[in-house]
């Protein structure tokens, strides 16, 4: 079941999980149809508040929300935006090492192509797990083993992807069966682009996240490719959309695997999930005030270099 591939820097678990041979098929017809999310057309209208007579379109709503200054300043101190920032450099969040059997662990779940495989990547500091521009490339359950201490869950994407559509079909099951069934689960990462936000397959999974009962929290993955105005206007969105269901984490991350950024936050949530907070946090918090010296320092070139310039008279 379970093979270990030595690499020359790291040692990585993986293993392969099958769909089990009498699983159901995935249905998109709504299961006890009870409604826990508002759509994103409603929660515009909501957050806009705009006349019942007044006939917007969503791009035109969304262009008039206000996001909060808060999370503003929150995106500044991460660097977050398509704005031009500061460099980045390469770190090492979590050493991939040995697996061992009854680790915590950790699930990264969401759209094929919103980035699933980058992050566990960009968390582990290698390049273990495969990446492609095309949707679908992940199409197995892939442990990592992160620090000797858990595990993050790379899993086959739902929605569009260039793979046979049986195919396809077979890994929404293998996704449920597991969140279903695997007790060492701590918490699933749903991952969304930035840039779209909640789609209606999104909305399908966390309806079966709360039907079973696991604990889940939106990361908003690629946010530099959005602006870092509609960035705080998009989390706004999804913060409102996703505050219905009893089992999301109210807190939604933002983050970039491109350029590391947003990950410092990602790892406390998860070390904390994994019980391992305290540990880590002695451990860790040395490289946490240096690293936001950094932005901090990085933050005030950025504020200096994007003044606007005075025109000559
Ligand atoms: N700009 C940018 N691109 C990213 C980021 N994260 C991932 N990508 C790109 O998005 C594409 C898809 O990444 P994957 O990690 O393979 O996505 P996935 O969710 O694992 O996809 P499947 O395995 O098909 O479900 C790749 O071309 C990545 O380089 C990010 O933070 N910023
Ligand atoms: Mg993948």
């Amino acid at each position: 079941m379970a093979s270990i591939r030595n690499r020359p820097l790291i040692s990585m678990l993986r293993t392969v999980v099958r769909p089990p041979a009498t699983c159901r098929h995935y249905s998109t017809e709504k299961r006890h149809s009870r409604p826990v999310f508002t759509t994103t057309a409603d929660s515009l209208k909501e957050a806009v508040r705009v006349g019942k007579s007044e006939e917007l379109s969503n791009r035109q709503l969304f262009s008039r929300l206000q996001p909060d200054a808060k999370t503003l300043d929150a995106l500044d101190m991460l660097q977050l935006g398509t704005e031009k920032r500061g460099r980045f450099e390469r770190r090492k969040w979590f050493p991939v090492q040995r697996a061992r059997e009854t680790l915590p662990e950790i699930g990264f779940v969401g759209r094929s192509n919103v980035g699933k495989s980058t992050l566990v990547n960009t968390l582990c500091g290698s390049s273990a797990a495969r990446v492609s521009e095309r949707p679908g490339l992940t199409q197995q359950i892939n442990f990592y083993t992160a620090d000797n201490d858990f595990h993050l869950v790379d899993m086959p994407g739902y929605g569009f992807a260039y793979v046979k559509e049986e195919q396809k079909q077979a890994w929404v099951p293998l996704i449920e069966k597991y969140v279903r069934e695997r007790k060492r689960l701590k918490r699933v990462m749903l991952l969304l682009d930035a840039r779209h936000g909640i789609k209606a397959n999104d909305q399908e999974f966390m309806e079966l996240l709360d039907r079973t009962g696991t604990k889940y929290q939106v990361v908003m993955t690629k946010c530099d490719l959005v602006s870092r105005i509609d960035l705080a206007k998009r989390h706004l969105l999804v913060a409102q959309e996703t505050q219905k269901s009893r089992n999301c984490i109210p807190r939604v991350l933002m983050v970039s695997a491109k350029h590391e950024r947003g990950l410092n936050d990602l790892r406390k949530e998860i070390l904390h999930t994994c019980g391992l907070g305290k540990k880590y946090l002695a451990m860790h918090k040395k490289k946490e005030v240096i690293a936001k010296a950094e932005y901090m320092e990085q933050l005030a070139i950025f504020k200096e270099t994007s003044r606007p310039k005075k025109r000559r008279q």
